[in-house]
């Protein structure tokens, strides 16, 4: 509960009277936060060098505000003044600015505990996530430069298949950071092997839909953004790595749920689909 501080100095027991007359020197302080850093379970991460160091969380969050300024005012500025398709390398830049943003914000927004610098997922997966996101910007990059007008375009789809690769990012993103916020406390980055008390079942909302939204969200996500950069390979090699990632995933988490959950899981299981394909 919310209590209210005046400040005081260590000469006077009460503040001066200019000082406690003034609204704007009253502040409303958790009483939690008056106690000293050590005891306290909410400061005690906050050091410098800890995954939970905020001026760390702070850079991050800069530096992914400039990239996807930077990227979107370059994706922009290339569709409007040149014909050349390589606004689509900036394009990527944002989406995967935006990206890894959301997974902090949404985490910092409804998991507060568990936020950290991992949270941005930046370096999780290492460093096969870096070698697949490197070799698309490279494809795209290579293809614009080199062959621009030679993108896979089955029947001239190049637009059709461009936007579909634009709804993909669009709602993939949507869905995920959606499932983020309405698991709450239940959605960690990392499988959870013991079962905390926070940690309940969410069956409703998007997880009434789709039984991995997140997971769902981020196929989709991926599956549209070598859509969009136009990349023939990595669109394959996407769909591929992305697909057995989470078939494996979803084995290991669910035989957990089962243990955490038993029937109730089960249960879910049996009504609720993933919608990527092969995954039941
Ligand atoms: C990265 S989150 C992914 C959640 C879910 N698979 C999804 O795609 O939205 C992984 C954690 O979520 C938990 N989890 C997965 N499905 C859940 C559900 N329906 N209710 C509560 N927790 C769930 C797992 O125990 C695991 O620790």
């Amino acid at each position: 509960m919310a209590t209210s501080f005046t400040p005081q100095t260590n000469h006077h027991s009460s503040p001066p009277p200019s000082l406690s007359s003034n609204p704007i020197n009253t502040i409303n302080l958790d009483p939690t936060l008056l106690r000293e850093p050590v005891e306290n379970p909410l400061l005690k991460p906050f050091y410098p060098g800890q995954p939970k160091s905020l001026s760390g969380i702070a850079l991050r969050a800069f530096c992914l505000g400039i990239t996807f300024a930077v990227g979107l005012i370059s994706a922009v500025a290339i569709l409007l003044l040149t014909d050349s398709p390589i606004w689509r390398v900036p394009f990527f830049l944002l989406a995967l600015s935006l990206f890894h943003f959301l997974e902090f914000w949404t985490t910092a927004e409804r998991n507060t505990a568990v936020a950290s610098i991992d949270s941005f997922l930046l370096t999780a997966n290492w460093p096969s996530y870096a070698i697949a996101h490197s070799s698309a910007f490279l494809e795209c990059f290579l293809v614009s430069v080199f062959f621009p007008n030679r993108r896979w375009a089955p029947l001239g789809s190049g637009n059709v298949l461009l936007f579909v690769g634009l709804a993909l990012v669009v709602v993939g993103q949507a869905v995920r950071s959606l499932a983020m916020l309405h698991a709450g406390a239940s959605f960690n980055h990392h499988i959870q092997t013991k079962k905390a008390r926070s940690h309940l079942l969410v069956t409703t909302g998007i997880y009434g839909w789709l039984r991995h939204p997140s997971y769902f969200g981020f196929f989709y996500w991926g599956l549209g953004t070598q859509l969009v950069l136009g990349n023939t390979f990595c669109f394959v090699a996407y769909a591929a790595v992305l697909y057995m990632f989470f078939r494996d995933r979803i084995r290991i988490e669910e035989h957990k749920l089962v243990e955490f959950f038993g029937d109730d899981y089960v249960n879910y299981r049996k009504r609720v689909g993933t919608l990527i394909p092969f995954i039941r």
